[in-house]
């Protein structure tokens, strides 16, 4: 039997992703915290997860390296990548917001946009009909505003911190966030009894969990 291959972001949503699977059965004996290895096999179900950088989840997907991913909507949404988003797995909750100093006038011409997100960040002003500077940056986003670089960002919010402790606030919300459970288009249809006998046991793992929460 041929392997099913997860590509999971390493970062935030690696553990819940591996207690999801470990939930339903599937377990990865080498895989802990602490390892550098990027491969792990579940060699009696012949499941196996490569760990990438989160924003080359969906390059491996596309390209067929992996079959199934994990994702943060943000990053999905980002990459614009065509594939099958299949399940909200309910993890790695958080939100897009504009943000910036208070009292920041979102409305001023040729507003200056920083983000890690220039995609996301163009599509919610174009929706509003806002010409704006977009600026791409790779982390420590919300330093932009302060020392005068833009006028705001758009950035993920979780807790909340980031922001108050460098001042800013939430000026606008744009969408919610949480991991999802995608498929690469070729796998659908070469692995499909496989691909699908796994995602109804996420699913049924995922809303368990939901109804625990209600
Ligand atoms: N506080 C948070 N900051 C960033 N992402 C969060 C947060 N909380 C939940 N998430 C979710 O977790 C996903 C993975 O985050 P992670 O930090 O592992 O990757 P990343 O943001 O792409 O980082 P990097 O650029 O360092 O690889 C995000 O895409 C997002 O959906
Ligand atoms: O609302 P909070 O709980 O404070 O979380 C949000 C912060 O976390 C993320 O940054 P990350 O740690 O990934 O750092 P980077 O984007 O600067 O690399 C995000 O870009 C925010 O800065």
């Amino acid at each position: 039997m041929k392997y099913i291959t997860f590509a999971l972001g390493k970062g935030r949503l690696v553990n819940n992703t591996i207690n999801l699977l470990n939930e339903i059965g599937i377990e990865f004996p080498e895989y802990h915290e602490n390892s550098r290895k990027l491969i792990f096999e579940d060699e009696v179900n012949k499941i196996r997860i490569v760990l990438v950088k989160a924003s080359d989840v969906a390059v491996y997907l596309e390209r067929g390296a992996a079959d199934i991913g994990v994702i943060g909507k943000d990053t999905l949404i980002e990459s614009g990548a065509n594939v099958y988003e299949m399940v909200d797995l309910g993890f790695g909750r958080c939100r897009f917001a504009v943000a910036g100093l208070p009292g920041t006038d979102l409305n001023k011409k040729r507003l200056v946009v920083a983000s890690k997100y220039p995609t996301v960040t163009k599509q919610f002003f174009a929706k509003k009909g806002q010409l704006i500077d977009t600026i791409h940056l790779n982390g420590s986003v919300e330093l932009a505003p302060l020392v005068g670089l833009s006028d705001c960002i758009v950035d993920i919010v979780e807790t909340g911190r980031t922001l108050k402790d460098n001042g800013l606030v939430v000026l606008e919300d744009i969408c919610e966030i949480t991991a999802r459970l995608i498929v690469n288009k070729a796998s659908f249809k070469t692995k499909n009894q496989r691909i699908n006998d796994l995602i109804q046991q996420i699913e049924a793992s995922v809303s368990k969990k939901g109804d625990l929460v209600r």
